[in-house]
C-alpha cells in the first residue's frame, strides 16, 4: 500500500510539472483550471498524511514557471508570492478565525482575484524604469518594453522615490473576444481563456504585437516604497490610486469573516456583468504589521488567502455541426447544440476549432457533450460524455461549403482552408471587415446588404464597392430610394479616408489599427508601404519582424494587388493626413543625454522620430549615436568605450538637413 502512495505522488508531480509547463511556459493548458487544482488538491494531501514521501522539490513548495532565455532575467528583490487557494466559503471562515485573537478583531481586505498574470513595476524620480513577470517568484522576465505598450499602466507618476508595484494584467472581455474572433477566422489557435491570452500577449518577442491587444491592469500591492510608512493594505491601495495606478476594483474592508464571506457572494453575483475576467476573490489582513508577523511558507503568505468559484458545466447533445469559412479562408467548424444555461446566460453553440480538436474529442452528431464556458465567457466543448449509438467522428467537408473548391490543410497548421481567391465566403469575410468601424466605417454596409450585394454579383472584392451605382442598389430587393441614397454616400465619402483606415481594412494578418497608424506614420502613402521591404518597415517604432513580414507578404501577392488597383483607380485616397518629415535617420537608433540648449528633450525625440530613427534610454552596441549635451555622464562614457558616434546638437541638424 505505501508503495502504492509513493507512486501515485510521483505521478501527481510528473503531471502538475507537465501542466505547469504547458499553462505557464507555453501559454497553452491543456487541462482546465478546476481539474487542476484537483490534481495538487489530491498531491498536498498526500504529503499532509505521509511527509515521509514528500519530495525536496515537490510543485506544491514552488511558485509555477520559469523565466524563458528569450528576455532579460531581472532578480525580484521583494518575493513575488503565490496565494494558498480554497475551495469552499468555510475553509475562508477558517483561515480568518485561526488568525483572529480571542475575542480581537483581524480586519480584511476582500479584492476580486483578477484572472490575468502577475506582473511588477519599479519606479525611480517618477519614472517607470522596470516591469517583469513572475517567473518562478524570485527571477521573473524583463518585460518593459511590453508593458509600456499598455495604456493603463502609468509612465510617469507623481511620486519620485524608489516604488515596486504588484498588478495583474489582464486581457478585457471585449478585447479577449475581437482577438479570438480573428484568431479563429484567420485559422489560428485561439486562446482558451483570457488569462492565457493576457500572458501569450505580454510576452510577445514583438512589442507591437502586445499593442495590439488591448491589455489592462489593476495594481493590488505595494511590494516596496522608499522614504514612506503605510500602516495598512487599504490605505497603500488608496495612495496607489492618487498615484495614478488602477487598483484593484472595488476592494472592500471587512471587520469579521461574516462579512469577508458576504462580499465572497456579493462578487460572485457580480461575476458575470464585469468587463474582465475573475477566477475567485481574495482575502487579506489590512494591517500591515500582523502581516509581517504572519509571515510566509515557501510559497504563498500566511495573511492571505484565495477563494475559488467553481467552474459551471453541463451536459447537452450536439444536434449539428454548422461549418463556416474565415477571412483567410478557414474552414470554421461550431457545434450547435440543445440550449444550455451556464454561468446566467443560454448558450446554444461552441467553436470546434479544426479537425485535430474534433479527433482529440472524438465527437459526432448526436453525442452527449459536456460544455463549459472558459472563463466566462466563450463557450467550449470539453468532452463527450457518451457516444449516440452509430455516431461517427464528425469530418470537416474535403469541399468548401461556399465554392465547392476542394480543401486543403497546410501540414504545419491546424486549419483547413478553402484555397480559391475568389470564395464568395471567404470575400464576404474580407468585405465586412473593411466596411467595419476600425477601417473604412461606411455606414449602413453590415453583413446583410454585403450579402445582397454578392448575391446580385454586384461586388466581389471591396474595390469593387467603389464601381457601385445608385441605380444598381435601388434594384435590389428591399431597399428604398434614400436607404440607396444614402448607402452610395456612405461609400463615397469613405474615399477621402485616411491612410491607416484604408491600409487596417486590408486585413493584413496581425496587423491591428494601431500598427497601421506607426506604419502610415513613416510611409505615407500606399505605394510607399508596397514599396518597402521587411527590414525598412520593422525599422518603424513600435512595428516587428513578425508583421512587416506579414505586410511585405500581403503586397507580393497577385490578387492582392489587383484589389488595390481598383481601389487607386476609384479615387480612393491612399496618402497619409499627417506626413513624416523625412527618412533621413530610417534604421538609426539614438540615444540622447546631458542639458541641450537648441532643443527639449521632447522635441529631439520626435524629429529623431519624424525623420524614421528610434530613440532608446540606454547605450549598448545597437545605439548609432549618442546625442550629447552639456554635463553628460555615464552614457557618454559608454559610448566613448563602445565606440558609438558622439553628435552634437549642431552635428545631429546637419544629419537630418
Ligand atoms: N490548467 C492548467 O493546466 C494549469 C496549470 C498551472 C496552473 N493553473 C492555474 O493557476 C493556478 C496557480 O497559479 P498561481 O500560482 O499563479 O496562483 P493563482 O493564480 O491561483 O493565485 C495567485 C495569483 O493571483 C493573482 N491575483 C489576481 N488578483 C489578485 C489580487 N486582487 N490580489 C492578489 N493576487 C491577485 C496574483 O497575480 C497571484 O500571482 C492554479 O490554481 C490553476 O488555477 C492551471
Ligand atoms: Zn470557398
Amino acid at each position: 500500500m505505501p508503495d502504492a502512495v509513493f507512486e501515485r505522488m510521483r505521478e501527481l508531480e510528473r503531471q502538475i510539472e507537465y501542466h505547469n509547463d504547458r499553462y505557464y511556459n507555453q501559454d497553452d493548458p491543456e487541462i482546465s483550471d478546476y481539474d487542476y487544482d484537483q490534481l495538487t488538491q489530491e498531491l498536498r494531501a498526500l504529503e499532509a498524511e505521509h511527509p515521509q514521501y514528500k519530495s525536496e522539490h515537490s510543485p506544491s513548495d514552488r511558485v509555477g514557471g520559469v523565466s524563458s532565455n528569450q528576455f532579460e532575467k531581472v532578480a525580484h528583490q521583494v518575493k513575488m508570492e503565490s496565494l494558498q487557494d480554497v475551495f469552499s466559503v468555510e475553509e475562508v471562515e477558517e483561515f480568518l478565525q485561526k488568525i483572529t485573537p480571542e475575542g480581537g478583531v483581524m480586519p480584511c481586505v476582500v479584492e476580486m482575484k483578477i484572472d490575468g498574470l502577475s506582473v511588477s513595476l519599479e519606479y525611480r524620480g517618477g519614472r517607470l524604469v522596470r516591469g517583469s513577470t513572475r517567473g518562478d517568484g524570485l527571477v521573473g522576465e524583463d518585460i518593459t518594453v511590453n508593458l509600456r505598450t499598455i495604456k493603463d499602466i502609468p509612465k510617469t507618476i507623481p511620486f519620485q522615490g524608489f516604488l515596486e508595484v504588484r498588478g495583474e494584467v489582464y486581457m478585457p472581455r471585449a478585447s479577449f473576444e475581437k482577438l479570438v474572433e480573428r484568431q479563429i477566422e484567420e485559422g489560428e489557435k485561439p486562446f482558451k481563456n483570457p488569462r492565457n491570452a493576457a500572458a501569450g500577449s505580454l510576452r510577445q518577442k514583438d512589442a507591437s504585437i502586445t499593442g495590439e491587444r488591448g491589455l489592462s491592469i489593476f495594481v493590488f500591492n505595494l511590494q516596496q516604497v522608499e522614504g514612506k510608512a503605510f500602516t495598512a493594505h487599504s490605505e497603500t491601495l488608496r495612495w496607489m490610486a492618487q498615484q495614478g495606478f488602477p487598483v484593484s476594483p472595488d476592494f472592500v474592508l471587512c471587520q469579521s469573516a461574516g462579512e469577508a464571506v458576504e462580499r465572497i457572494r456579493e462578487i460572485d453575483g457580480l461575476r458575470g456583468k464585469l468587463s474582465f475576467d475573475i477566477d475567485g476573490a481574495v482575502v487579506k489582513v489590512d494591517d500591515l504589521h500582523e502581516r509581517e508577523e504572519l509571515g510566509s511558507t515557501s510559497k504563498y503568505p500566511k495573511w492571505a488567502i484565495a477563494y475559488k468559484y467553481p467552474p459551471e458545466e453541463k451536459e447537452t447533445i450536439l444536434r449539428e455541426v454548422e461549418i463556416s469559412v474565415g477571412r483567410t479562408g478557414a474552414l470554421i467548424p461550431t457545434a450547435l447544440f440543445d440550449p444550455i444555461t451556464l454561468a446566467g446566460t443560454t448558450v446554444g453553440r461552441a467553436v470546434l476549432h479544426n479537425q485535430d480538436f474534433i479527433n482529440e474529442k472524438q465527437v459526432g452528431i448526436g453525442d452527449v457533450i459536456v460544455v463549459r464556458k472558459a472563463g466566462e465567457i466563450i463557450p467550449e466543448v470539453v468532452a463527450v460524455k457518451r457516444h449516440c449509438e452509430g455516431s461517427q467522428v464528425f469530418q470537416i467537408p474535403a469541399y468548401c461549403p461556399s465554392c465547392g473548391t476542394k480543401t486543403v490543410q497546410a501540414e504545419d497548421e491546424a486549419a483547413t482552408r478553402c484555397p480559391n481567391p475568389h470564395c464568395p465566403a471567404k470575400n464576404f469575410r474580407r468585405l465586412w471587415h473593411f466596411c467595419s468601424r476600425d477601417a473604412m466605417d461606411i455606414d449602413g454596409l453590415g453583413p446583410a446588404i454585403i450579402e445582397a450585394l454578392q448575391k446580385a454579383d454586384l461586388i466581389e472584392d471591396f474595390g469593387d464597392l467603389y464601381a457601385l451605382t445608385f441605380e444598381q442598389v435601388v434594384e435590389l430587393e428591399g431597399f428604398q430610394e434614400k436607404a440607396a441614397q444614402n448607402l452610395i454616400s456612405a461609400i463615397e465619402a469613405s474615399k477621402k479616408n485616411d491612410l491607416p483606415r484604408l491600409l487596417f481594412g486590408l486585413g493584413i494578418k496581425n496587423v491591428g489599427k494601431r500598427a497601421s497608424e506607426l506604419i502610415c506614420e513613416r510611409f505615407p502613402t500606399l505605394e510607399a508601404i508596397m514599396a518597402a521591404s521587411e527590414e525598412e518597415i520593422s525599422a518603424v517604432d513600435g512595428i516587428g519582424g513578425v508583421m512587416a513580414q506579414n505586410v511585405v507578404r500581403f503586397f507580393a501577392q497577385e490578387e492582392n494587388r489587383r484589389v488595390i488597383d481598383k481601389l487607386v483607380a476609384r479615387g480612393v485616397n491612399t496618402t497619409a493626413h499627417k506626413q513624416a518629415v523625412g527618412d533621413k535617420l530610417t534604421g538609426k537608433k539614438f540615444v540622447v543625454t546631458g542639458k541641450l540648449t537648441r532643443f527639449t528633450r521632447k522635441e529631439i525625440e520626435e524629429l529623431i522620430k519624424q525623420n524614421g530613427g528610434k530613440v532608446a534610454s540606454s547605450v549598448s552596441k545597437a545605439t548609432s549615436y549618442l546625442v550629447a549635451g552639456e554635463d553628460a555622464g555615464s552614457k557618454l562614457e559608454k559610448a566613448e568605450s563602445l565606440d558609438v558616434p558622439v553628435l552634437t546638437e549642431d552635428a545631429f541638424l546637419e544629419l537630418i538637413q
